[in-house]
């Protein structure tokens, strides 16, 4: 296992429920997602996909094994120090953008900072938010901006603490496929430009080729691990 993965997953199982209704949504996987990397979490519906992410990123605990964030395993930690390490550690972008339609895309940036109540690290936000490109319209709220927008958004959102790393589950998946190119795009960039670490599920075999390595789950397993082939790099 390299000692550079931002994150990481060892012999991790998961059961839901017991006896007869029992599920194994991850059996025995072990697994690192290397720091300034892309990486793409693909497979069956069902094959463990959310799962993996959810308790990678200390959502949900395993039934047995271990997962990291750098060097603290998360099941070491109480549920404050774990909720801290989430809000300060953690950045997430989901399917349905979750944006909060009261405030304004720039406060929408900043929110994770003020919950964690955290001084803004002014330089690195400006980057992040002149980087989403969506000039004049910071001040717009969700409902004034297309779907692309918001996603862009929240990609700028879970930056804005400079994570260890970005979760990201299916965040394509309610965009169009010119929107869907600007995100990846745009995910792409914060890990080549920012040298930041993102771990994205997806159906999408598309989506998947931006990213640096692929991991294929099926059955709650790693069915397979492999490099992308880095054309659009
Ligand atoms: N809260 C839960 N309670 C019981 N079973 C669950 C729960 N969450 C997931 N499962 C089961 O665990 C297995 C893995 O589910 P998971 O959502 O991780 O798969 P997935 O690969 O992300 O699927 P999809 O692509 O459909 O989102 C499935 O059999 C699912 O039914």
């Amino acid at each position: 296992m390299t000692t550079d993965a931002a994150a990481r997953a060892v012999a991790a199982r998961k059961i839901y429920g017991r006896g007869e209704t029992a599920v194994t949504a991850l059996d025995d996987v072990t697994i690192g997602f290397p720091r300034g990397r892309f990486t793409a979490i693909m497979g069956p519906s069902g094959s463990g996909k959310s799962t993996l992410m959810h308790c990678a990123a200390g959502l949900d605990p395993l039934t047995s094994g271990q997962v990291y964030l750098g060097d603290t395993e998360l099941s070491t930690l109480s549920d404050t120090a774990l909720t801290k390490l989430r809000r300060e550690r953690v950045g997430f972008v989901f399917q349905s953008f979750n944006l909060l339609p009261t405030l304004t895309a720039a406060e929408n940036i900043t929110l994770p900072l003020a919950l964690a109540g955290v001084e803004p690290d002014r330089d690195w936000i400006e980057l992040v938010t002149a980087t989403v490109g969506l000039d004049d319209r910071l001040g717009h709220r969700p409902a004034e901006l297309s779907g692309g927008q918001q996603q862009r958004v929240a990609v700028a959102r879970a930056l804005a603490t400079r994570p260890d790393v970005v979760f990201a589950d299916e965040p394509t998946g309610n965009l169009d496929s010119a929107a869907s190119a600007e995100l990846l795009g745009f995910l792409r960039h914060a890990v080549d430009a920012f040298g930041q670490t993102v771990v994205m599920v997806t159906h999408d075999p598309a989506a998947a080729e931006y990213a640096d390595a692929v991991v294929r789950l099926a059955d709650g397993r790693v069915a397979e691990q492999r490099e992308t082939s880095g054309a659009r790099r």
